[in-house]
């Protein structure tokens, strides 16, 4: 890999009153790459993604983000990552349609980018046709693309995702893995934790816990 890899992990470890969270980890993305974390229920995918995010600390090593520490209190950091990590807030009293724009608004400005960006989004995770309902007027499974259309709105260097295909069945994991191709041909470093292999199928590079 030449020059500064998007995500990088140098011996990263996460350990709690002796307990092994994540067992030393090194690894590195570039642009463009999307790579898959898989492992046993427990094995840390959770807690490695949590530590690119910034939300959790490592007991040793590093997790870095351009070179830089992922640090959830810095701009630039929040800036190159999106996440589908922890659940995303979810307005009840907004419609799909408006929510996405929302966030395609904080991004995008007063500019006709932001309508463009929402609607692309919804049509290519097939949520166009119920873009005027509510969360709770959805599927699971479509309350789980509307969580990756929030994600996927907006721009980022990286995008983490966990467990992606919860709740999807075999057609739209095939569609997720369709698009974080080609997000990842744009210039996206993806970091996904699955146990799906066709998700790992999709990625070019895989991290393998436990
Ligand atoms: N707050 C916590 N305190 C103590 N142990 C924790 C805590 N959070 C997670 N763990 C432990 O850390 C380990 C790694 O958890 P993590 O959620 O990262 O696993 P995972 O690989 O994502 O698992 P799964 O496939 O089941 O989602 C597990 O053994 C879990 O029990």
């Amino acid at each position: 890999m030449t020059g500064t890899p998007v995500l990088a992990a140098h011996g990263a470890t996460v350990t709690l009153d002796g307990t092994t969270l994540l067992a030393p980890t090194t690894f590195a993305v570039a642009a463009g790459e999307s790579w898959c974390v898989t492992g046993g229920n427990g094995s840390g995918k959770t807690t490695l993604l949590r530590a690119f995010l910034g939300s959790r600390s490592l007991t040793a090593g590093t997790c870095t983000v351009w070179g830089e520490p992922a640090d959830l209190t810095r701009a630039p950091h929040r800036r190159s990552v999106a996440s589908l990590v922890d659940p995303v807030p979810v307005a009840r009293d907004m419609t799909l349609r408006e929510q996405v724009t929302l966030v395609a608004a904080s991004w995008y400005g007063d500019t006709p980018e932001t309508a463009t960006h929402a609607e692309a989004t919804l049509g290519r995770l097939g949520l166009a046709p119920l873009g005027e309902r509510f969360p709770h007027q959805v599927s699971s499974g479509q309350l789980q693309l509307f969580g990756l259309a929030l994600t996927l709105v907006r721009p980022a260097d990286a995008v983490l995702l966990d467990e992606p295909e919860r709740h999807l069945d075999r057609r739209r994991v095939g569609l997720l893995g369709t698009l974080l191709t080609e997000r990842a041909a744009e210039g996206t470093a993806f970091l996904v934790a699955t146990h799906e292999p066709a998700l790992v199928d999709a990625c070019v590079g895989r991290v393998e816990l436990g």
